[in-house]
């Protein structure tokens, strides 16, 4: 065993990239193919092997030569869609290329592939629609999803980021147009988080959608009827869990922009059964945390000193708080003093003591089961945020709440300045239109004091001579270490439990450098996402080692000092280079 772990570092110091690569496929037929076509960066004795002189242009480019006329051209477009487009369009002549160009410049591509400009990439996917990625299934495929599975091209689909495009960012039910959303999660998957693109696949469970103008559009593309319900809905999506396994047993399951009332029942279904996880519950708050972490230790304090209102009591906003009190519970704190320090916001206001001075005076409303043990005693049943805030005095504001507007007001960040030093403002809404305030204006109203992660991506903001750049705290630094390492290590990883989150959490606090914290960052530099990403799947394969049987310890190559496993996961990681390709036909000089 010590020998094979000396083996993975050796084998990690000694690769040189890139590898050869033996090909059959040749002319247009490679050309064409996204996952083997260089452009015009063929070589001339590639050129040569794969019969394809005379089919490219005579010009031969670098890929730095390739990757500077892409910016150049997107640079060129003026809105943030026709720079998608043209990036799409990339992506899917040249896999490499696009995703060399993501992961090189990934503070400027990210926004164009992901939030915010997915959101109008899904409003207007209809009237934009060119080629297809990804799978589809209907209601008029049931009983054919196994099947259809085979239609896939790969026999090693590694993960699967699939909607039901019911609540694609907080821009509601936009139908089958969300594939956006799993097709821009996957780019991150490859980019960020190593895993091969042929090892990914973004599915659209089109059970329907009830977008009135959806069903009107002549451009929609999905079926134009009501969304499924009841038993049909978890049939239906039944069907395509168990059609999954069968055909790639070792793949793991992201669900992603579920509406929350379908979202926490799938998860509470499935989490025990399948390799599955939530993103949007349990990502984002594994993410949180993070952010949570790395705030109270920037501040030398610890997050059990945090004190929480979070604006939004959806999957996204419970699933934040729930984990964010594992963390306190990790920290020492019983599971009751770390819900008391939590008040949770709804649009009827706070979730607290019915006393009659708002709403419903006879009783607390009726509330669903899981928003039940949110309630705080110390505010006032539907009290406004600003109350709560007088009442509770949270040093940490959480915006999960999707509305249009700006939901935090100057006066509530000012209130929260009278007692906190440096209050966390994190409007964590996407797209941009639905964030809770903007950067700008939570560092104007706390006199430059706040600490501030977002969602979505916004710049740098300057006051009174001083810059200040906040973080995103976006699943997007969570979820593809959490793939990664159920891609790397399915056999330690069958299932995805709420310890692998928190360990994830901490690993991508812990991946701040020094520098980082002193800019006051809650989040390492997106240029570093790999690192995190590795970081992140390490983590939770250690958790996953603790857990496994000794027999399955035993059994596996990969390497439990975190040196060894380190170099297995950088090894496992797929990276963005050209290979050489060679024909490997037998060559015969006689
Ligand atoms: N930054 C990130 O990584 C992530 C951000 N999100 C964002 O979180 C948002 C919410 O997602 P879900 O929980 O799935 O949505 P949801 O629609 O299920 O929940 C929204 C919640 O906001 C509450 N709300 C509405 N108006 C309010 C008001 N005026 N004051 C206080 N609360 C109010 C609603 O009562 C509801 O509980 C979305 O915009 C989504 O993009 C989601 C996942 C990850
Ligand atoms: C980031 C994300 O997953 C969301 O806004 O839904
Ligand atoms: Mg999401």
């Amino acid at each position: 065993m010590r020998r094979m772990r000396r083996g993975w570092q050796r084998l990690l110091a000694t690769r040189t990239y890139p590898t050869p690569v033996k090909t059959e496929v040749k002319g247009t037929e490679i050309m064409h193919d996204p996952l083997w076509n260089k452009g015009m960066a063929f070589d001339w004795p590639e050129r040569d092997r794969l019969n394809l002189r005379g089919l490219i242009p005579p010009r031969v480019k670098s890929e730095k030569e390739q990757v500077e006329r892409v910016l150049r051209l997107v640079r060129s477009e003026e809105t943030d869609i026709r720079k998608n487009l043209i990036l799409q369009d990339l992506h899917d002549r040249n896999e490499t290329l696009f995703h060399k160009i993501v992961l090189e410049h990934i503070g400027e591509i990210a926004p164009l592939i992901y939030t915010p400009t997915v959101g109008i990439v899904c409003q207007m996917f209809g009237v934009n629609y060119r080629r297809p990625r990804g799978m589809y299934f209907s209601r008029h495929d049931r009983g054919l999803f196994g099947t259809m599975l085979h239609n896939w091209p790969s026999d090693d689909v590694k993960v699967i980021v699939v909607t039901d495009g019911s609540r694609i960012l907080g821009l509601g039910d936009l139908g089958a147009h969300g594939m956006g959303i799993p097709v821009g999660k996957l780019a991150l998957y490859c980019a960020a988080g190593g895993i091969a693109p042929h090892h990914v696949l973004p599915v659209v469970l089109d059970v329907g959608t009830n977008n009135p103008d959806l069903l009107a559009s002549e451009d929609y593309i999905g079926t134009p009827e009501k969304r499924l319900s009841g038993d049909e809905y978890y049939e239906f999506v039944d069907e395509f869990m168990q059609a999954v396994e069968a055909r790639w047993p070792k793949c793991v399951v992201q669900f992603e922009d579920f509406e929350t009332p379908r979202a926490v029942p799938l998860l509470a279904k499935y989490r025990d059964d399948y390799r599955c996880f939530n993103d949007d519950i349990q990502g984002t708050g594994c993410v949180t945390l993070a952010g949570l972490l790395s705030a109270a230790r920037n501040a030398g304090t610890s997050i059990t000193d945090i004190k929480v209102l979070c604006a939004g009591a959806g999957s996204a906003g419970l699933g934040v708080c729930a984990q964010i009190v594992d963390g306190m519970v990790e920290a020492g704190m019983s599971r009751e003093d770390a819900m008391a320090r939590f008040v949770v916001c709804t649009s009827q206001g706070a979730l607290g003591k019915p006393d009659g001075s708002h709403g419903d005076p006879n009783a607390t409303r009726g509330l669903s089961d899981d928003r039940k043990p949110w309630v705080n005693p110390l505010v006032s049943d539907g009290a406004s945020m600003l109350e709560a805030i007088t009442a509770f005095r949270p040093t940490c504001l959480l915006g999960l709440a999707a509305q249009p507007g700006g939901l935090f007001t100057e006066e509530m960040i000012k209130a929260m300045t009278t007692y906190a030093p440096a209050p966390i403002i994190m409007p964590m809404s996407n797209p941009t239109s639905k964030a809770e305030c903007t950067p700008e204006q939570a560092y104007a109203w706390s006199e430059g004091t706040a600490v501030v992660a977002t969602g979505s991506p916004f710049a740098p903001v300057t006051i009174h001579g001083k810059t200040h750049t906040p973080s995103q705290c976006n699943n997007m630094y969570v979820f593809p270490g959490i793939g990664l390492a159920a891609a790397v290590a399915p056999s330690l990883i069958p299932r995805v439990t709420d310890k692998m989150l928190y360990r994830a959490a901490v690993a991508c606090a812990d991946a701040m450098t020094a520098e980082e914290r002193a800019e006051g960052r809650t989040f390492p530099d997106l240029k570093r996402i790999r690192d995190v990403s590795k970081a992140v799947a390490c983590a939770v394969i250690e958790e996953g080692f603790r857990t496994a049987s000794a027999h399955d310890r035993l059994q596996s190559i990969i390497p439990q000092d975190p040196a060894g496993l380190e170099a297995y996961v950088e090894f496992q990681m797929w990276k963005p280079v050209y290979h050489p390709l060679v024909d490997p036909t037998p060559r015969h000089f006689d």
